[in-house]
């Protein structure tokens, strides 16, 4: 039975002082819930969010992290500098990493090699373009992002895989892919990975998607039979609005 997660990616908001306050507002809704919760602070504030959530149902992820173990990589940060600080799942692929930090998926291939082999857990993100939907290419894009990041690996590696659909045209914008496009994609994606690794495997891979989730249409969208969670951004910069998504599971 594959999980449901909802990952809150706080992207680059909220210095030390708004996610002290944002965590104890997440402390004070937090209660039992259907899906596996997760937030990303940035890197600075990892290890106070670990520290805070310590004894809580709330996981602290990563948003990014280099492929090498150390070295001159002025302003990275490693997989076992990630886990030193509590940190076990990190975000890879963000559309966001793609087009702001030109990330192509031979450096994501290299990211989720190093993250795996730290036994870190993976939310792999990718999606198309509004160009790419418009001209009805959007299965070849994703189906292509998921191929040169991921068929290297093994079917045993995508027990810490988790993937997350993410079409760029509806991250930050208001507009929401329809629960119909998220299960057609869904429902691709998912088909992609059993043609390649088999059913079983398939169908133990949780699926996310994110662009635009909000409280009133969480439960739409988690209602499709494929949709497994979402990864969320604004909505995840207050706590209410992001149990409410938590809560639509
Ligand atoms: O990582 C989260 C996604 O980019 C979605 O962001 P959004 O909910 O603000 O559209």
């Amino acid at each position: 039975m594959r999980k449901h997660i909802v990952a809150g990616n706080w992207k680059m908001n909220n210095d030390l002082a708004m996610t002290e306050s944002l965590i104890t507002e997440l402390k004070n809704q937090s209660q039992t819930s259907n899906a596996e919760v997760m937030i990303a602070p940035t890197f600075t504030n990892l290890w106070h969010a670990f520290e805070a959530l310590r004894s809580s149902n709330v996981e602290v992820i990563a948003q990014n992290m280099h492929f090498a173990e150390s070295g001159a990589y002025t302003g990275e940060i490693s997989a076992e500098m990630l886990k030193s600080v509590g940190v076990q799942t990190v975000i890879l692929g963000h559309s966001e990493r793609r087009a702001y930090f030109n990330e192509t998926d031979e450096l994501l291939a290299k990211k989720v090699d190093a993250a795996l082999k730290s036994n870190m857990r993976v939310i792999f993100c990718f999606g198309e373009e509004l160009a790419d939907r418009k001209a009805g290419n959007h299965e070849t894009i994703v189906g292509n992002q998921i191929k040169n990041g991921l068929f290297h690996l093994e079917a045993e590696a995508f027990k810490n895989i988790v993937l997350a659909y993410e079409p760029v045209w509806a991250i930050g914008t208001g507009e929401t892919a329809s629960p119909e496009q998220a299960q057609e994609m869904h429902a691709f994606i998912r088909e992609t990975l059993a043609n390649k690794y088999g059913q079983e495997t398939a169908n133990s891979v949780s699926i996310l998607y994110g662009g635009s989730v909000k409280p009133n249409n969480a439960k739409e969208i988690f209602s499709k039979p494929d949709v497994d969670g979402g990864l969320i951004g604004g909505a995840a910069l207050n706590a209410e609005d992001f149990y409410t998504i938590v809560n639509a599971f």
